[in-house]
């Protein structure tokens, strides 16, 4: 597969990034937070999410039932549907194993890929968080065909959710094809901003890792200028002579996801990050 290296290209988010302050992937312009555990009055209102009806399928809906209530963390399907985080303080606490390595996947889809690492890596805990019910019913449904004990499912909002945490509690916190957002109105929904990835800088450990992946050449280059901003992290490839952090070559432990496979089909090149806190 082809491994973009980053170059910079007409469409920077520089240039794209004029109209409004939270536009801009750079905090020295971006609004800022007012502690380190809250967004900028500006972000705190708006969603990287938009939370659609979508057809809940035979999977999915046998996921959402009792048999597969073990796999999340909310105690019933209002609490499911309602998206309430209330009371979710600690990841750790809910596996039998908590000092185990923690991957906390952001927006996992319909959780194929998940999945698959849970599965692949049992020494590891996963938490995965997502908004559509459809993907959370599919996700527990896979999880529970493959007997998966190091596995927990979330409904709600991931930035709500990693504000109520402990801080330095996540040892790699993964973002797979997040919505790219592609209007110049809508850049300020991208979850990679320099806001949003301050609320990720207090929930990793040092040392811990962000991985994140897109099909869509803006945003792969958004996501680099905003993570080289920020002196909390490290490109895991190192800069390139201009001094831009480099892309990942694809990772094998990184299964195909539905949103990737589609932008290959469409013709467009898959770009990794991976970032370090420093
Ligand atoms: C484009 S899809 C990608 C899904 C999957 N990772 C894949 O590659 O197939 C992005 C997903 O992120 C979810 N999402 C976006 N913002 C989120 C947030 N703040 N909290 C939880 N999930 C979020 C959306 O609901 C959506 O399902």
């Amino acid at each position: 597969m082809m491994t973009p290296q980053h170059t910079q290209t007409s469409e920077t988010v520089t240039s794209a990034s004029t109209d409004a302050q939270c536009l801009s992937p750079n905090p020295s312009t971006a609004l800022q937070p007012s502690d380190e555990n809250s967004l900028s009055p500006h972000y705190r209102a708006i969603q990287t999410f938009m939370k659609r009806k979508t057809h809940v399928g035979k999977k999915a809906e046998a996921g959402l039932q009792s048999d597969f209530a073990h796999f999340f963390v909310q105690p019933n399907l209002d609490a499911i549907q309602a998206m309430d985080i209330g009371g979710i303080t600690n990841l750790r606490e809910l596996f039998s194993n908590p000092d185990a390595p923690l991957t906390l996947e952001i927006g996992f889809g319909m959780g194929t890929s998940l999945v698959e690492m849970a599965k692949n890596d049992p020494t590891r805990n996963f938490v995965g968080i997502e908004v559509h019910e459809a993907g959370l019913g599919n996700c527990a449904f896979l999880a529970g065909e493959l007997g998966l004990n190091n596995l927990k499912l979330i409904s709600g909002d991931a930035i709500a959710l990693m504000q109520q945490l402990p801080a330095a509690h996540i040892d790699t916190l993964q973002l797979y094809f997040p919505d790219p957002w592609q209007k110049k109105r809508h850049y300020k929904r991208r979850f990679v901003s320099a806001d949003r990835m301050r609320v990720v800088e207090r929930v990793l450990k040092k040392g811990g890792i962000f991985h994140a992946t897109t099909d869509w050449e803006h945003y792969a280059h958004w996501m680099i200028e905003v993570m080289d901003s920020l002196t909390a992290f490290a490109n895991v490839e190192g800069k390139n002579s201009e001094g831009i952090g480099n892309f990942l070559p694809r990772p094998d432990f990184r299964p195909l996801t539905k949103f990737e496979k589609r932008g290959m089909e469409e013709g467009r090149a898959i770009y990794d990050i991976m970032y370090r806190k420093v």
